[in-house]
């Protein structure tokens, strides 16, 4: 470094920076002395935010050097046009945090706050900052901004909807810190008028400081009668010697800026117990996330239990019985061979689907129950004919002049309720042949259907739900804590309050580990509650006693993977709303193809090789292979499966590691 710059807590030299093809800066010089005001002042859209995050090491020049006299980041004090501070915290726990960032005892913050206050006229310390109007919370911005007492104060129009008379004050406060203090602070603003007050003035313009003075010399140079005028000249004259302009400097010369803040630094201790306390704080006030983050898991685990994969009940299925009414049938046990036998096959059978939880609705004719199929109520239409029984007596004994058969009439539209009625008429009737035998002690295979299921596995598993339910409990995990991460990462990324905290010395690393101390809390509510709801309430099988704890231990691999797929999906996009789509996207996706709802085999082949390392399906998969097969951890496919959920969250923290390195918004946006 050489003397010259030594003497400048500030120097941009030859600076280049373009947006695309849009240049910003065209060969920048600027020199800040210590102890001064220096006043950005500049058209809209000239660059001067630009320049200030250049000089802060937030963005990289293209070419040309920051000089930085400063050593650590406390050294420094940032305000950005945006607010950049947690609407859901109240000016107090605001100042709080910032201060904790900079490792200020209470006392210290407290007694900052009160010098702030007198000088800022602070808003109610209480009230949220979401709450504040647009100049309270600037000014509340501007005291956090000055809250450690920095040297070096940057700040990006401070003044902007502050009315005059404290605009006055501010700048008299500015003014007395730069001499008695001998801070340095660099202002942008629009007030051209109130720039008057600065010890020196840069006009950018065209990708240049065009002009670099106190105001009274840049006034007598241009013979003006205010700052105004002479930065009418100024811009009059830049027109006509903008064909002049040098950009041939560019090649020459590397760009080099003091980069305070630091990615990958290590992690400090202090700095993620101030944001795990925020975040706390944030999450307990968010109703909505809180809501999604603790009520909802375990709301899926009771609604799936209780309501996904049963059997459906109340169905109703209409009837035409012309061999008997069965209004006051009782059936007396007898063989149904003896003459004396008042035994009737139809109402039998309707009584058995009346025991199941049917609904018989008598109807007059086929046509009749044609009519009221057609809306949802009805599903099926059994019909028993004139002389039912008789006829089944007589296929008993004679098959081959058998007649007389009872009809189901179905409506396919309701194909699942169609299915469990089939099941049951089918059922009931094995039913009554087993009667029918053991009431004439025949040998009861004679008129049974001549095969037998045997369940040889799986006995507990008896409805739909005992086999889903593992599938949800992972996709809950999963997508609940993906939802937590990427809102969270969203909100320290689109609000700028990460960008801030950046400031005070937080490192990204240390970001993302509070927000995994904080996921880690929720994701083991969130696995151990729905765990117990599921099969300790709801008595789901579960084959092995230590089967919950390797349930547990899915659920929560499940979880790290949403969280980390959270991260990346808040990496890449821009939007807030683009985060939650592309997780609700993921989460139901996922929720079709992974083999819960229904198998892997009827996928197309191309599918199936996509879904089966989904990281839903192995942890599905893992979850039925404990709780239904009864494997242990050494089963060898339950290494496998275990080994491949944790080879997917290697493989997420890689790729969110390689996202930091190569796109250059992926925490911070750069507005
Ligand atoms: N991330 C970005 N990508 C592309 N263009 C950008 C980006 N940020 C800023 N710009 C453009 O660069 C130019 C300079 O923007 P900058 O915000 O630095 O201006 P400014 O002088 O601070 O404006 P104002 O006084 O209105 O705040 C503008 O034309 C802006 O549209």
């Amino acid at each position: 470094m050489t003397e010259k710059e030594i003497l400048y807590d500030v120097q941009v030299v030859n600076a280049y920076k373009s947006y695309g093809k849009t240049a910003v800066f065209n060969g920048l010089n600027m020199n800040v002395t210590p102890g001064s005001i220096y006043g950005l002042l500049g058209p809209s859209g000239c660059g001067k935010s630009t320049l200030i995050r250049c000089i802060l090491g937030i963005m990289k020049l293209d070419s040309g050097t920051v000089h930085l006299k400063a050593k650590r980041l406390k050294s420094i004090g940032f305000m950005s046009q945006d607010l950049c501070l947690e609407q859901i915290l109240t000016v107090d726990e605001t100042f709080e945090f910032y201060g904790s960032l900079y490792k200020m005892s209470k006392k210290q913050i407290e007694n900052r706050k009160h010098e702030l206050h007198a000088f800022l006229q602070l808003p109610i310390t209480g009230c949220l900052i979401q709450y504040l109007s647009g100049g309270e919370s600037k000014r509340v911005s501007l005291a956090i901004t000055l809250l450690h007492d920095p040297e070096i104060i940057i700040l990006d129009e401070p003044t902007v909807g502050i009315d005059s008379v404290l605009r006055y004050e501010i700048w008299s406060q500015f003014i007395r810190m730069a001499k008695n203090d001998k801070k340095t602070i660099i202002i942008t603003t629009h007030y051209i008028e109130e720039a008057n007050q600065a010890d020196c003035i840069g006009f950018m313009r065209n990708g240049v400081i065009s002009e670099e003075g106190s105001p009274r010399d840049i006034i007598s140079k241009f013979n003006s009668d205010s700052l105004e005028n002479a930065f009418l000249s100024v811009c009059y004259n830049q027109e006509k010697q903008q064909a002049v302009i040098n950009t041939d400097g560019m090649m020459d010369s590397t760009a080099r800026s003091k980069n305070l803040m630091q990615i990958g630094k290590k992690i400090n201790r202090h700095r993620v117990k101030a944001l795990m306390r925020k975040n706390i704080r944030v999450l307990l006030r968010d109703n909505w996330l809180l809501f999604f983050a603790f009520f909802l898991p375990i709301l899926q685990a009771y609604i799936v239990s209780v309501g996904f994969g049963n059997n459906i009940r109340n169905l109703k299925i209409a009837y035409k019985n012309d061999e008997i009414s069965c209004q006051n049938y009782s059936s007396v046990g007898s063989c149904i061979y003896d003459k004396n036998s008042n035994q009737t096959m139809s109402c039998d059978v309707m009584r058995n689907l009346e025991s199941h939880g049917f609904a018989l609705v008598q109807v007059k004719d086929q046509k009749a129950a044609e009519k009221i199929m057609k809306d949802k109520t009805i599903v099926a239409f059994i019909y028993f004919p004139n002389n039912y029984t008789n006829d089944l007596v007589q296929f008993i004994d004679d098959f081959e002049n058998y007649q007389a058969q009872a009809y189901v009439y179905l409506n396919n539209n309701y194909f699942l309720e169609s299915n469990q009625i089939q099941t049951a008429i089918i059922n009931s009737m094995n039913e009554l042949k087993e009667n029918i035998s053991n009431g004439c002690s025949m040998n009861p295979k004679a008129i049974s259907t001549p095969i037998n299921f045997i369940t040889l596995l799986g006995k507990d598993v008896k409805i739909n739900t005992h086999y889903m339910v593992g599938f949800f409990l992972v996709m809950g995990s999963f997508y609940y804590s993906s939802i937590f991460s990427v809102i969270m990462m969203l909100s320290e990324k689109m609000d700028g309050v990460f960008s801030r905290s950046m400031l005070a010395g937080v490192t990204v690393i240390e970001l993302l580990t509070s927000m995994f101390c904080l996921a880690n809390i929720l994701i083991l509510i969130q696995s151990i509650v729905p765990l117990i709801i599921t099969y300790m309430v709801f008595s789901n099988p579960i084959q092995i006693t230590s089967g919950l704890f390797m349930c547990a231990i899915t659920m929560i691999i499940a979880g790290w993977q949403g969280f980390f797929f959270g991260l990346i999906a808040a990496g890449i996009t821009p939007t807030k709303s683009g985060g939650v789509h592309i997780m609700n996207g993921l989460a139901i996706a996922q929720m079709l193809v992974s083999g819960g709802i229904w198998p892997l085999e009827a996928q197309a082949p191309c599918l199936k090789a996509v879904t089966q390392f989904l990281p839903m399906t192995v942890a599905g998969k893992m979850m039925t292979s404990v709780t239904l097969r009864g494997w242990e951890w050494n089963h060898p496919l339950v290494l496998t499966y275990f080994s491949t959920l944790c080879v997917h969250v290697v493989l997420m923290v890689l790729a969110l590691i390689f996202l930091g390195r190569f796109k250059k918004d992926t925490w911070i946006l750069n507005k």
